[in-house]
Formats: structure tokens, C-alpha cells, sequence
């Protein structure tokens, strides 16, 4: 099948490089031309792991990138990956889906054939019927069942195990209003639909829109939970990983997303939990639920840095803070929770040095007003600290040794694997 890809971010990129890998003839349209040139040079714009060599493969042949919006006309279908950000309230921001789908329906007035536009980002109920198809209708001047078909198939992979979330999802959700649409996607799902362990979900468009922001907000409801019960289970001097390990037992409950600390974080749990909870708010439902959920999280930072002050007088402090992107695996620190620890640190008089094996330019450049040193390793933060917080685990801190600290003391807020032998005190934010 012809498939173009609106947008060549995490998703658009991750899309096109598996669908190309999948056989079909795939061309993403991006703005900025950095990312064009990349891709068409067989490289890829993100890290991923099994992307650069899906794209080196394709690349020139049945891959390739253009900013030129015609690109369109030539596949038989077009999926919009852009992005969906907050506006200040927290509520979803439509501005950049709106600008792309002008383009979008501008191209296709040129299009004698048949074309399905397929809405994949994070939108809630509504859009994709509500803005996006008016918006093609009127810049296109077809109309929505005669020559032009829209479905919404929202995406659930993961950053830093894009490629297999894609290729292997536990389910694809198709929201489309005609047999015509559904079966185009089907076809293109084909050999991933066809797997062991995938579900096919075919409904109507608004439920598939909301089955997006229905899986992220249990998703981080679920780890907002095992956080308030892994505060309670310190306040009891209790384990809860020990305690959450046996609750997961339960099939009905699961063992997977159940690592308590110091709360979620990243692109996606924050913004989509945000624009649901402003969403229902606008329907005239009070989200209190999904309210609670935000404000468990955004305390853990807070009690990561109280914990660490029961031990060490922090005015002056020098604290070696081990992690700054928003989960092991990525250099992406947005909403990580690392930031909330460097703010409480530097409004407590500490004196952070922060190391991470790949996000610290991230942080230097997105936050140049942050107090905080950078060390080029572990064993440099911990050099004559007097106190370590851990906020990112990441796999290398299981090596870690403390022998350098001036203070031997480490509060952990990932449960990284340490010899608490070799500590003075080593404290866990849920343990
Ligand atoms: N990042 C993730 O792990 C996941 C993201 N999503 C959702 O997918 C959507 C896209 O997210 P990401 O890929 O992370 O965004 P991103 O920000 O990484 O990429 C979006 C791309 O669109 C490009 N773009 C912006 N305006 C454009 C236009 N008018 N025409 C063409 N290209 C344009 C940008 O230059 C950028 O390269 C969002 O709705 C997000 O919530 C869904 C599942 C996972
Ligand atoms: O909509 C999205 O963009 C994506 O959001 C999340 O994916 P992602 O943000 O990449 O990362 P996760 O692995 O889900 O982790 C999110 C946050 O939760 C935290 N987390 C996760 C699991 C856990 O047990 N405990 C915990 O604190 C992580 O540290 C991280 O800060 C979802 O898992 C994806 O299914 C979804 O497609």
C-alpha cells in the first residue's frame, strides 16, 4: 500500500520506518527539513533502538521524506503523527493539527482517487469528526464518504521500545465510520494483526479517540496508586515493592506498572492526563479521581528531598542527584521528575551535581536557569557528597559504589539494586 505520514517526530518516524518494513511503499511529510535530510540519507532524527537500521534499509527505496505536502497524492492513505500539546490551562492545544490538516486537505483537492486520512495522534473524542474532517472537507471541497475517508487509530508504543511496541502490540484499535476505511486499515495491519498475542479493537471513532487517553490515565493512575500505598507502607515500615510484588499476583490486577517512587513523568501521562481531566471538566464532569492521581505525583519529588533532609542538613550540601531523564533508556527529560528534585534541592540551599549517561545536554539546554553542576559520571557526582538521591534508574546505577561520598547517605526514589552494607543510610521513597 502507499502510506504517507504526516509529522516524523517519536511516532511518525517509528510508524513509517516499521510500516516500510512491513513492505509498503511509505514517504513521511515533516517541516522541518533537518529531519527530511536525515531520513532520506538513511539515518534516523530520534534514538530508538532497531530504527537506524530499518530506516538505513529502506531509505531510497520504499522510504523517504519530503516537506512537500503534494507527496500526498501519491498514496492511498495518510496518517497525521503530529503533535498535541497543553496549552497553558493544561487543556489540549489543536493548533498544530488544525495547520496540518489544512495542508493536508489542500494537497488532496488535487487528488482525483480515493484517500483515507487517518488520525494516529492522542486527540479527545470529537476531533478527529469534529475538527479535523470539517477542516479537510472545507480545504479540499470533498466531503467525508464520497472520495474521502476518516479513521482514528491511536498508538500505544513506548519510548525506547518503539520499534517492538509497534510491531508488536498487544492490540490495534481502528475507530472508522465506514466498512471501506476499516478494511484499508486492516489490509495494512495485515501481518501484525495476524500475530499470536494481538488484539484487533474495531469501533466507532470517539471510542477510539478516548481508548487512548483510557489506557494512559489507568496507566498512570496504577503507578499513582502504588505510590500512595507505598507511602503508606513506609509510614508502616513496610516493603511495598515486597508488598506490591504479591498483589500482583492477582491476574486481575497484574505485576506489570507497579514500581513505586518518584512518580511518572515524560511527554505523554502528564499532558494526556491533563487535557482528559480539562476535557471532562468542559463536559461538566469533575475528574476528582484523575485530580488525585496528579497530585500524588507531583508530591513524591517533594518527599524524595523531605527523606533525604531527616539525614543530612542540606543548606550548602553538596548532593550528587543520579538520573535526569524521565525513565532509563531515553535522553528525553520533559516533565521528568529528576527536574521537581533539582528545584526542591536548590530552594532548600543544596548544591546539586547531577549526572546521567545521556540526558544532561537536555537539561543544560532546556533549563540553562537550573542551580545545578553536571559531573561526566556516577562516581564524579558521588565524589565528596554529602548526600545522593536517586531518580532515574538506570540500569548502570546497580553497579554503583559509595566509596568517594563524603556523607555515605542515599535516598532512593527508583529502588535501584544497592549493597546497603557499603552505606551509611540508605533509604527507599516507598521501602
Ligand atoms: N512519543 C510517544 O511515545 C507517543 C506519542 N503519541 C502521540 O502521538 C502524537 C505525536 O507525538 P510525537 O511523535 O511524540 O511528537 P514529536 O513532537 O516527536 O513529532 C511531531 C513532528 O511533527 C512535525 N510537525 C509539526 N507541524 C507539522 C506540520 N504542519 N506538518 C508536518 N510536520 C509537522 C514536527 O516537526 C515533529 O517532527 C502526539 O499526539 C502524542 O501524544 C502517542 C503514543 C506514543
Ligand atoms: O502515550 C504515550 O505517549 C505513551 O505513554 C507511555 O509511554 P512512555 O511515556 O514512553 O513511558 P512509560 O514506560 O509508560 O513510563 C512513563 C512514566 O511512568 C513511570 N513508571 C512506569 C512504570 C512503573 O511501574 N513506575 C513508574 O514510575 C516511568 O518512570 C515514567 O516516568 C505509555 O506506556 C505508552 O503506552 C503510551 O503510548
Amino acid at each position: 500500500m502507499h502510506v504517507s505520514i504526516v509529522g516524523s517526530g517519536y511516532v511518525g518516524t517509528t510508524v513509517a520506518a516499521c510500516l516500510a518494513d512491513l513492505g509498503h511503499d511509505v514517504v513521511n511529510i515533516e517541516i522541518d527539513e533537518g529531519i527530511v535530510e536525515t531520513i532520506n540519507a538513511g539515518e534516523a532524527p530520534i534514538h530508538e533502538s532497531g530504527l537506524e537500521e530499518r530506516i538505513a534499509e529502506h531509505a531510497g527505496t520504499n522510504l523517504r521524506a519530503t516537506s512537500d505536502y503534494a507527496a500526498v497524492r501519491d498514496t492511498d492513505v495518510t496518517f497525521l503523527c503530529l503533535p498535541t500539546p497543553q496549552a497553558d490551562d493544561g487543556s489540549l492545544d489543536l493548533a498544530i493539527m488544525q495547520a496540518g490538516s489544512e495542508s493536508l486537505g489542500r494537497a488532496l483537492a488535487e487528488k482525483d482517487d480515493d484517500h483515507l486520512v487517518v488520525v494516529k495522534s492522542t486527540v479527545l473524542p470529537g476531533t478527529t469528526e469534529d475538527v479535523v474532517g470539517p477542516i479537510l472537507e472545507e480545504e479540499s471541497g470533498k466531503r467525508i464518504g464520497s472520495g474521502l475517508e476518516l479513521a482514528m487509530n491511536p498508538e500505544f508504543l513506548r519510548m525506547g521500545t518503539a520499534v517492538s511496541d509497534f510491531l508488536e502490540p498487544d492490540k490495534v484499535v481502528v475507530g472508522a465510520t465506514s466498512e471501506g476505511a476499516a478494511a484499508t486499515l486492516r489490509e495494512l495491519y495485515s501481518p501484525i494483526i495476524a500475530r499470536e498475542g494481538t488484539d484487533l479493537v474495531e469501533t466507532d471513532i470517539r471510542e477510539a479517540e478516548l481508548i487512548k487517553y483510557a489506557n494512559n490515565a489507568f496507566l498512570a493512575s496504577k503507578v499513582s496508586l502504588v505510590n500512595e500505598l507505598g507511602n503508606i507502607a513506609k509510614e508502616y515500615a513496610a516493603d511495598a515493592y515486597e508488598v506490591l510484588e504479591a498483589v500482583g499476583l492477582d491476574d486481575r490486577i497484574s505485576a506489570r506498572f507497579m514500581r513505586s517512587g518518584l512518580g511518572w513523568g515524560g511527554s505523554c501521562f502528564p499532558k494526556d492526563v491533563d487535557a482528559l481531566r480539562a476535557g471532562a471538566r468542559d463536559q461538566g464532569y469533575d475528574p476528582a479521581l484523575l485530580d488525585a492521581v496528579v497530585a500524588v505525583n507531583d508530591a513524591q519529588p517533594q518527599r524524595l528531598v523531605d527523606l533525604l533532609e531527616n539525614h543530612v542538613s542540606l543548606e550548602g550540601a553538596h548532593i550528587a542527584v543520579l538520573g535526569l531523564s524521565f525513565k532509563p533508556g531515553t535522553d528525553d527529560i520533559r516533565k521528568s521528575r529528576a527536574l521537581d528534585v533539582l528545584e526542591h534541592l536548590d530552594a532548600r540551599g543544596a548544591r546539586p551535581v547531577a549526572y546521567d549517561p545521556v540526558a544532561v545536554e537536555n537539561v543544560r539546554e532546556k533549563h540553562p536557569d537550573l542551580e545545578v553542576e553536571y559531573a561526566d559520571s556516577a562516581a564524579a557526582a558521588l565524589e565528596g557528597a554529602d548526600g545522593a538521591v536517586v531518580a532515574t534508574d538506570w540500569p548502570e546505577f546497580d553497579e554503583l559504589t559509595f566509596d568517594g561520598m563524603a556523607k555515605r547517605v542515599v535516598v532512593d526514589g527508583r529502588r535501584i539494586d544497592v549493597d546497603e552494607a557499603d552505606l551509611e543510610v540508605y533509604e527507599g521513597l516507598t521501602w
